[in-house]
């Protein structure tokens, strides 16, 4: 694993702008694997930025989320199909028929599962940008006795809908259920960025770098990932060595 710490949000936000551009300028048609929650806001800024700046186009870059609460239409302003087009699509040369998240509002969730892991495996990830949980999770991967490797209906434990809440107007608003792509089609992607900010992340940015590899630390399990670069505040890395 790369770890890099830096000192300023600015910085981790250019970096992470930077090595994410790069891959959609290397590649002829790049896939990003692209993630939600208060971390990446600074990096899809600075992306957003880049475009308008340097004139970087991304018309030739599909995507594709992690996750989606079930249940909340894209339209929804809490949704996540709703947050990446507020903070990221609507600003940059995306094709929207490039973007891709799964359908929380899917009659059948087990087929619109299947579906997103075909599309997947036609499109593996060459770069995922990942946020952290408190309780070490990923996407929405809750610690368990045993992971799923595949997207996957799951429930969300009360302390993630908790620090999620701050996005509602009452918690009894946010979701029970969320589709997550799988920690198995997340380790597939050919790069991972981890992102992680803030000293209440510290001790579990401990555990899940130089901890045991454990399914109750779902992060844990990157560290079996050829390519994982992990990128923290002063904060979130005070209590590594
Ligand atoms: N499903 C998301 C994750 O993808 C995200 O990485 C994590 C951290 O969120 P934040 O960046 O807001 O701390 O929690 C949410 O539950």
């Amino acid at each position: 694993m790369d770890i890099k710490i830096f000192d300023s949000a600015q910085e981790l936000d250019a970096f992470a702008a930077d090595l994410i551009v790069s891959t959609v300028q290397n590649k002829p048609a790049p896939v990003l694997g692209l993630a939600t929650g208060s971390t990446p806001l600074g990096i899809y800024a600075k992306i957003v930025e880049m475009h308008r700046r340097q004139n970087i186009s991304f018309q030739h870059v599909t995507s594709y989320n992690l996750d989606e609460y079930v249940g909340l239409t894209p339209d929804n302003d809490q949704s996540y199909a709703y947050y990446m087009k507020s903070h990221l699509f609507a600003h940059i040369d995306i094709p929207s028929n490039q973007t891709f998240l799964p359908n929380g509002m899917a009659e059948d969730l087990e087929a619109e599962c299947s579906r997103y892991d075909s599309m997947l495996q036609e499109q593996p990830v060459d770069l995922q940008l990942l946020g952290l949980g408190h309780n070490g999770h990923i996407g929405f991967n809750e610690p368990a006795e045993a992971l799923t490797g595949g997207t996957h209906a799951v429930k969300l434990e009360q302390e993630t809908r908790e620090a999620n809440a701050r996005f509602f107007a009452s918690m009894d608003e946010v979701p029970e259920l969320a589709i997550t792509m799988g920690v198995g089609s997340i380790l597939k992607a050919n790069h991972i960025l981890l992102v992680v900010r803030g000293a209440d992340k510290a001790d579990i940015v401990k555990q899940a770098l130089t901890g045991p590899i454990t399914t109750d630390v779902p992060a844990s399990l990157l560290q079996t990932h050829p390519r994982v670069t992990v990128l923290l505040d002063r904060e979130a890395g005070r209590k590594l060595a």
